[in-house]
Order: C-alpha cells, then sequence, then structure tokens
C-alpha cells in the first residue's frame, strides 16, 4: 500500500502531549520521543516552543546535528505576533525563525469571545497579526499552519470570525488551517456539521486538533477527516493538557485500517505497539494496558465463550489481526475460562493438550474453584502452566517434599530488622535442612530453600526475585484476611510470575515462591 502523501499526520507529543499533568522531559527525552515517532512515520513533529522554554530552545539547537528523521519534518510552534508590535520586533517570532524548522505551526485567536477579554485587542487587529505572522514567516522560507485556538466554541457564538481567520491565514500563504477543540466539548455529530460548513466556505487544506474533555478526540478527529479535513493531529498515548489530546496510535491504526487511508508508509504501522511504550517510558507514566490498538490487554480474552469461538477462528472476536499494529492476542485463564480457554492458553505456552479432554476439565473446575478462593491466575502464567501440567499423566514429580518451613523476625537493640528461615525438605529421598537469612521472612525462605535445591539443580544460583506484590483481598474480622502474593522471577534472561493465596502472607508468599523455583528448574 502506497503512502497517502496528500494527507498529514501531524504529532504534537512533545508540545500539547508534554502539557499533560506530571510529564517533564528532558532534551535528551525529547530527542529520543522525536526519533521513535518518525519510525511510525508521522508526516510532523512538533518539537516545542522555541523562545518560550529555554528546553525546547535547546531541543531544537540539539536537533539540528543530532536529529535525522527519515520520514517527519520538524515544526516548530508559537503565536502569532503580540498585539501592537512589529513582527519583526517580536522576540517571539524571531525565535521561531532561529528554531531553523522547515515548518513552523503558528497559534491564533479565532473565537471573538478570546480575542476581546483574553488578547484585549480588536477582531481587525488579531487578522493582522495573524496576516502579518504568516506572511513574514512565508517570506523566510518557512511552511507555516496555523492552529485556530477555540474554532468550534468560536463558531457556535459567531460562525463567520473563525473562517475569517482561516481565509486571512490562506492569503497570507499558510498551507494548513487546523480548526482546534481547544476546550474539548465537542461531540462528533458537530464536529462533522462546522467542518463540513467551513469546508464549502474556505479554499485551503483544513486540518483538525481535538483535546478530549468528552472522551471523543478520536472521534471526533475522524468526523472531521469524514467531512473533509486532510491534516490530523494528536499525541503519543493521548498524553496532552487536562484530559489530553487524540491519540496518534489510535489515529494512524483507524485511518489506515479503517478508513482505507495509508496515511503512514509501509512497515510504520506494525512500529505501535512497540513505540507506544516506549514512548510511555520516557515520559514516565506506565503503559495503559486497556489503551486501543496498543495496550497490552487490547487483544485479551477472558470469556471463555470468546475463546470458543477465537479457537475456531481469531477473527470472531478480534476487530484486528493484532500483528497488524505490533501487538499479539493473548488467552487469560480465569474463573471466567471454558474449555476452550485452557486449550487455547495451553497451546500458547507450548503444552500439547490434543487427546486430554479430561485434563481440560479438570483444570477448569480447579481454576474456578480456586479463583473462588482468591487466586488468580491471570497475571501469572507460570503459576497456571505448573498446574495444567500437574494434571497431565506425565507430570512431572514436585522438586522436593516439605517437611516443615519457619521464618523469624528479629529486631535488635540498635533499630536492626533481620529475618532468619530454616526449611526441612526431603529431595531425591534425602533429607536436607537448610537456614537463610534475608531482610524479611520472603527473602530469608527464598534463600533457604534455594540453597536447599540448589545443588541438586545448579540453575537456581542465577535466578532471583524481581518483584514482590501484595494484595489483601477482604477482612474476615480482626487480623484475619485473605492475602494474595505475586512474585517477578528473573534469571537475567526470561521473566515469570507466580502466585500464592492464603490468610497467612508467608504461606502466601511460600506458595508463589515454591512454584517460582519449580518453573525455573522445568524451563531454565
Ligand atoms: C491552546 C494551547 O495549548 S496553546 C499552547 C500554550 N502553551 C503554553 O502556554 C506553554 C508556554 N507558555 C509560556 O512559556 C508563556 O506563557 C509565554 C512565554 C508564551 C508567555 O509568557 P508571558 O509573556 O509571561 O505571558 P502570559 O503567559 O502571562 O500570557 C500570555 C500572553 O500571550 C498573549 N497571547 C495569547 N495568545 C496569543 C496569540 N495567539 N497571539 C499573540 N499573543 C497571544 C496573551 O494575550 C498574553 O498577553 P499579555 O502578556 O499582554 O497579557
Ligand atoms: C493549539 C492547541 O493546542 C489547542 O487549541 O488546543
Amino acid at each position: 500500500m502506497a503512502t497517502d502523501t496528500d494527507f498529514h499526520v501531524f504529532d504534537t507529543t512533545l508540545r500539547d502531549g508534554a502539557q499533560r499533568e506530571g510529564v517533564s522531559y528532558s532534551v535528551a527525552d525529547k530527542l529520543a520521543v522525536a526519533r521513535l515517532l518518525d519510525e511510525i512515520g508521522v508526516g510532523f513533529i512538533e518539537g516545542g516552543w522555541p523562545g518560550a522554554l529555554p528546553k525546547d530552545t535547546e531541543f531544537f539547537a540539539r536537533a539540528r546535528t543530532e536529529l535525522k528523521l527519515r520520514h517527519a519534518q520538524l515544526v516548530a510552534f508559537g503565536s502569532t505576533r503580540r498585539a501592537g508590535v512589529r513582527v519583526e520586533d517580536d522576540p517571539q517570532v524571531r525565535a521561531l525563525l532561529d528554531a531553523e524548522t522547515p515548518v513552523v505551526c503558528l497559534v491564533a485567536k479565532s473565537d471573538v469571545r478570546h480575542v476581546r477579554e483574553a488578547l484585549r485587542t480588536t477582531l481587525e487587529e488579531n487578522l493582522a497579526m495573524v496576516h502579518d505572522t504568516v506572511a513574514f514567516l512565508v517570506r523566510h522560507g518557512r511552511r507555516v499552519f496555523l492552529d485556530c485556538e477555540h474554532f468550534f466554541d468560536g463558531y457556535a457564538a459567531d460562525r463567520d470570525y473563525g473562517v475569517e481567520v482561516l481565509r486571512t491565514a490562506f492569503a497570507a500563504g499558510a498551507e494548513v488551517g487546523v480548526m482546534c477543540d481547544t476546550n474539548g466539548g465537542m461531540l462528533p455529530m458537530g464536529v462533522g456539521r462546522v467542518v463540513a460548513d467551513v469546508r464549502t466556505r474556505v479554499e485551503g487544506r483544513l486540518g483538525i486538533h481535538c483535546q478530549d474533555d468528552t472522551g471523543c478526540a478520536v472521534a471526533n478527529t475522524l468526523a472531521a477527516v469524514e467531512a473533509g479535513v486532510t491534516h490530523v493531529q494528536g499525541t503519543a498515548n493521548g498524553y496532552g493538557e487536562r484530559a489530553g489530546n487524540a491519540d496518534t496510535f489510535a489515529l494512524v491504526a483507524n485511518l489506515v485500517t479503517k478508513m482505507g487511508l495509508p496515511v503512514v508508509p509501509p512497515g510504520c504501522l506494525t512500529e505501535l505497539q512497540r513505540v507506544s511504550h516506549a514512548i510511555a517510558e520516557l515520559a514516565n507514566i506506565a503503559p495503559d494496558e486497556h489503551q486501543p490498538y496498543v495496550g497490552a490487554s487490547a487483544f485479551a480474552h477472558k470469556a471463555g465463550l470468546h475463546a470458543s469461538a477465537i479457537k475456531v477462528s481469531p477473527e470472531l472476536y478480534n476487530h484486528l489481526e493484532p500483528e497488524v499494529v505490533g501487538n499479539d492476542m493473548r488467552i487469560l485463564v480465569t474463573e471466567m475460562a471454558g474449555r476452550a480457554s485452557v486449550e487455547l492458553k495451553g497451546r500458547e505456552l507450548g503444552v500439547d493438550l490434543d487427546g486430554h479432554g479430561e485434563v481440560i476439565g479438570r483444570v477448569v473446575d480447579r481454576v474456578k474453584v480456586l479463583e473462588a478462593d482468591g487466586w488468580s491466575f491471570e497475571a501469572a502464567d507460570a503459576s497456571f502452566e505448573l498446574l495444567l501440567r500437574a494434571e497431565l499423566p506425565d507430570a512431572p514429580p514436585p522438586l522436593f517434599e516439605l517437611e516443615s518451613y519457619r521464618t523469624t523476625v528479629e529486631h535488635s537493640g540498635d533499630g536492626q530488622v533481620m529475618s532468619e528461615a530454616t526449611v526441612k525438605v526431603h529431595v531425591d529421598g534425602q533429607r536436607v535442612i537448610s537456614t537463610g537469612e534475608g531482610n524479611g521472612p520472603v527473602n530469608a525462605l527464598d534463600n533457604a530453600l534455594r540453597q536447599a535445591l540448589v545443588s541438586r539443580h545448579p540453575q537456581l544460583a542465577d535466578v532471583s526475585l524481581a518483584d514482590y506484590k501484595v494484595r489483601i483481598l477482604g477482612w474476615k474480622g480482626g487480623t484475619s484476611a485473605t492475602t494474595r502474593v505475586l512474585i517477578d522471577t528473573t534469571d537475567g534472561v526470561g521473566e515469570w510470575t507466580t502466585v500464592g493465596v492464603h490468610s497467612n502472607i508467608v504461606e502466601a508468599s511460600w506458595h508463589a515462591l515454591v512454584d517460582a523455583l519449580t518453573y525455573a528448574v522445568r524451563h531454565r
């Protein structure tokens, strides 16, 4: 599929996306985000506001030597000249030139109320500010796009003034006039109606920029495309001011796969999931697992009925092949599982269940009973796999038989807190007693148990706990509650998750720990 070069995908992660509460990129982060966005083939990357933010000024300076973009053009953002100031004398406009980007995106007022009350100037002076700034930058060889702030609210109050702003910008040489739903209050029907009307009254390429305050930013953007815009603005993962912006990844995926517009070069769509997660890392925001297209759960199926149809054909419950956007389908085995869920999960884990109908039935029943008691296997694939294999006729024996374990916590007079654990186990018919110390009872138990097993299973020497999560599942009165423990374990190459549940937190941890080490021995 050739790229539709006549369609603009404009990403503003580094400008509007950086307006999200809690986000603060370093210049190095911004350069890394720009490289990632380029990998998904967007046409334009808005890098920030030079002259307003020193970090953004530095970003554009470093970008000149450090950023080699394959697909995108870099865009500097800024406002039109100040009211009553000659464009040549406005330092903010000068900073836009100094950024030396091929494209400049200007923000202008297009709502009469904003012109009068926020800018405190006349409607005519605002049009002159647009004209002068666009013409000045075009004279200096820049491609100029104009973001018309509050376009839709402005249209509701006066359907002509925003159109006048657009006409002024195009007459001065602007290449795109972007209608912005700055307060994010629009719904798709309204956006479609306004865009359709504006299109009949203005000559020039129209664009759309939607904030997500109604949860409709992506839908509003697509409605605008349907009504004729050929330039869309979005941000990675929808980051942005207040509730955020239209998510670039959902926009691109929808435009390509649902609307048949090849807006990114071939091969780029499969990078969406990876780039989404990498940018989340740089923004220091946990990826949204339920984000459309790119979230870890976007193609995860929990309900037994879904799995039973997916077994026949995956597209029966997937709107798209997940691989198209670089994602994967996953089957979750939980209390909602049926036989098909277990069968598909077995396939995913490399466990051959052909001819094991009874085993599958037993596993479904066992998972339902265990989950009713607080166990949860959807995040603990390693424990589920052990449970599944244990039901097979050729199930391997347990690593050891437990005689007993004991663990203590000692708070000494100097304020030190240490734990000690002793485990007594039988390994291959031999009784082994081993002790371990740790900063807590689980750490001490882990050390003691590994020491008891390591001479028989040397690979355990490379295994360590990577994360430990505890959830209290409901108080039964007094200090009695069901506790669920999830343990992530690593050997430096892979990572696996196991689960344990008990009213005693140490016993819950013991279950998860035993599964963690058993899994290591079977797989490493
Ligand atoms: C819709 C959007 O998200 S647009 C992007 C908004 N992003 C940001 O604001 C982040 C960066 N902003 C900044 O660093 C600062 O606000 C600056 C440097 C731009 C301006 O700072 P200051 O000079 O201290 O002004 P302040 O922020 O208080 O007010 C903004 C000024 O710009 C004027 N202004 C607002 N929009 C425009 C416009 N489109 N064209 C010209 N001037 C404008 C306002 O009238 C106000 O003028 P005043 O100082 O005469 O009252
Ligand atoms: C330009 C912009 O970010 C807005 O109007 O929302």
